[in-house]
């Protein structure tokens, strides 16, 4: 994996304008369908000229917190890391980079919630994993819902900042959405863009998703799995691409669809 940037080099992005693709896939208990529609989606979505393409948090297991160990891959062992082996190779064929939405990684006895980023040759660039774990219980809320990702999941410790072909990505899953921290450093060290595979659920989805996406001053993706109607965890959706000056460029509902949306980093420019 290439180093982290610096923040003082301010390395201009090799592209500045291009299409990415917000992949909202449905997400069912079969891993191997999961990973074959996953794959025709990032197919479909350069054909269609994405040069980036990002995928929801979860993306090869249902969400919910009796999966994670059952669908979790060890990223080292080329027999036990299916999705991330797909990842690359259609990185590499399509010659687009990927973020690879998130999985449940094994790395000894723990779980993490990971993020994986792949360059146009295949190559693993960055791995992020989740860094503020979703552990709430709200049941006065609508849709009161109580999740505790800590009893299976174990936080991440690090940043996650890279440069790529399309310029340099901050990474965030999920819930670190809603700290702002966050994206304050990435905005620090130079990124055009943040990436947040999420999940967000009914509870919090509508009054948070896209108010704190809006907030960020730079570009902002998001992208959620579609949801199911007869899952236990009901997902917002809304997969979505902000820019800089908080504008909605483009999103979706909550069905199954991939976004495919143009960035032009010119407009941060604009903004300052
Ligand atoms: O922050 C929230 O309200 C939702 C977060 C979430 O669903 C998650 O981190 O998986």
């Amino acid at each position: 994996m290439a180093s982290p940037p610096s923040p003082s080099s301010n390395k201009p992005p090799k592209t500045t304008k291009f299409k990415i693709a917000l992949c909202q896939v449905s997400v069912g208990l079969d891993k191997k369908s999961n990973i074959s529609r996953a794959r025709k989606t990032v197919e479909d979505a350069a054909k269609n000229g994405a040069k980036l393409v990002v995928f929801p948090e979860m993306w090869n297991c249902p969400y919910s917190i009796e999966n994670f160990s059952d669908y979790a891959e060890d990223f080292d062992d080329e027999d036990e890391s299916p999705s991330f082996l797909m990842l690359s190779d259609v990185a590499r064929s399509e010659g687009i980079t990927i973020v690879g939405g998130s999985i449940p990684e094994r790395c000894g006895d723990q779980l993490y919630n990971t993020s994986c980023v792949f360059g146009t040759d295949g190559k693993l660039i960055a791995k992020h994993r989740k860094l503020h774990l979703f552990d709430l219980d709200i049941p006065d809320f609508p849709g009161d819902i109580c999740f505790k990702e800590s009893d299976t999941i174990t936080a991440g410790d690090a940043l996650t900042i890279v440069d790529t072909d399309v310029g340099r990505i901050g990474i965030g899953i999920c819930h670190d959405l809603r700290f702002p921290e966050l994206a304050i450093l990435y905005k620090e060290r130079g990124a055009h863009l943040i990436c947040y595979p999420g999940a967000f659920n009914m509870s919090t989805g509508e009054f948070l998703w896209e108010l704190v996406q809006r907030a960020r001053q730079l570009f902002v993706a998001t992208c959620s799995p579609a949801r199911d109607s007869r899952g236990s965890y009901m997902i917002w959706g809304h997969s979505t691409l902000v820019g800089p000056f908080g504008e909605i460029i483009a999103t979706s509902g909550h069905e199954e669809t991939t976004v495919i949306a143009e960035i032009d980093y010119s407009m941060i420019q604009s903004r300052r």
